[in-house]
């Protein structure tokens, strides 16, 4: 049985007698500083030069430094900057100051699961990962729950890093909810495959491929929008709340009915086959490779497919009905 790790298992005060560099200041880096800063510990966010966020990390209270300084200073090294850009900082930036003693940490194992980071013995090496986009573990926190998470530990130098990393996933918010202990490997290729095969690329076809179908049989497109991607939200919803039960219990009978009767004709087997072999490329370091290279030619294809898709018809009609709905943030 997995064990899970709550606010009682973990022990603040050892992070609050160190420093934390939380290297970059988007998704993930400005929601775990803030909540790092609001539960008493010392930050200093690591920053480019000329970096966009330094403003904002300030007005939001936070101290900020260039990337090398940030890393000197601290006791423990929190890399928020985006996967793909890791490897280079980490050697220009990190690698320098990382003496005896310290701790290089990570919220997705990537960079050291495909060897694209290499940390010297003598550290600490472990990962706090929440499972939940940046904002949302930003507003669960204040709103005084928190998002689950994992931690992992990949090297132990001092004795102490599963101590800190508890310390750590406290700190921001995620032993309120659940805790659980992994491994690097585990943590990137169930986060590899969860972000392409359901989180993310699943979704977005499955959306896609509706709002499609319908439209090409010539309803509205509008129509088209609120049943394939408005509502989703407000199913999955259910689904968060009580599993695939309790959103069965409340949408009709007529849509369960359908929903067995439907659900595995769309999802079939061909799909499942095409899953397995998505984990596979991502096992052999396939998936790794391909976007190693990707970001050594700068990026084409993620560029071009952006590009593609914030073209797409759901993209213009989503944006004009959105402007009707005034609870949505801006
Ligand atoms: N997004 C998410 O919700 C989740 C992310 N993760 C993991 O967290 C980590 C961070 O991801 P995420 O928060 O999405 O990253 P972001 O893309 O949001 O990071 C943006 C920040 O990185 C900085 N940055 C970008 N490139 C460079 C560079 N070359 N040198 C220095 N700083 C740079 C930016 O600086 P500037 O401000 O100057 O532009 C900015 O502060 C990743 O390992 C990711 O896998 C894990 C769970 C969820
Ligand atoms: C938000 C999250 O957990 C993802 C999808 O894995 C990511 O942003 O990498
Ligand atoms: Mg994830
Ligand atoms: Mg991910």
């Amino acid at each position: 049985m997995i064990r899970i790790y709550y606010d009682q298992d973990a022990d603040l005060s050892i992070l609050q007698e160190r420093t934390v560099a939380v290297i970059g200041y988007g998704s993930q880096g400005r929601a775990q500083a803030r909540n790092l800063k609001d539960s008493g510990v010392k930050v200093i966010v690591g920053l480019r030069p000329g970096s966009s966020s330094a403003e904002l990390a300030r007005e939001d209270g936070l101290a900020t430094a260039p990337i090398g300084e940030a890393a000197r200073e601290a006791d423990i090294i929190q890399m928020l900057i985006p996967d793909e850009q890791q490897a280079e900082v980490y050697a220009g930036e990190i690698a320098p100051h990382l003496k005896a003693g310290k701790a290089l940490m990570f919220s997705h194992g990537f960079n050291i699961h495909f060897g694209q980071i290499v940390p010297p013995q003598e550290v600490d090496v472990f990962m706090v990962a929440p499972k939940s986009p940046g904002p949302m573990l930003r507003r669960l926190y204040t709103e005084g729950a928190g998002v689950p998470g994992l931690i992992a530990v990949y090297q132990d130098y001092s004795g102490r890093a599963r101590d800190l990393a508890l310390a750590y996933a406290k700190a921001i918010g995620l032993t309120r909810a659940g805790v659980f202990e992994t491994t690097f490997r585990e943590e990137t290729e169930t986060d590899l495959f969860g972000e392409q095969c359901v989180l993310c690329g699943g979704v977005a076809e499955l959306i896609k491929a509706g709002f499609e179908t319908l439209v090409e049989a010539g309803y509205a497109p509008e129509i088209a929008y609120f049943e394939c991607l408005h509502e989703l939200k407000l199913i999955v919803d259910l689904i968060y709340e009580g599993g695939l039960t309790e959103m069965r219990c409340r949408v009709s009978n007529t849509a369960e009915y359908g929903d067995y009767r439907t659900g595995p004709r769309i999802i079939d087997q061909r799909v499942r086959e095409e899953m397995k072999r998505v984990l596979a490329e991502i096992q052999s370091g396939q998936f790794a490779r391909e976007w190693i290279l990707e970001n050594k030619a700068n990026q084409p294809v993620l560029k071009a497919m952006r590009r593609r898709e914030r073209e797409h018809q759901i993209e213009r009609v989503g944006k004009e009905l959105r402007k009707m709905m005034s609870w949505l943030k801006k």
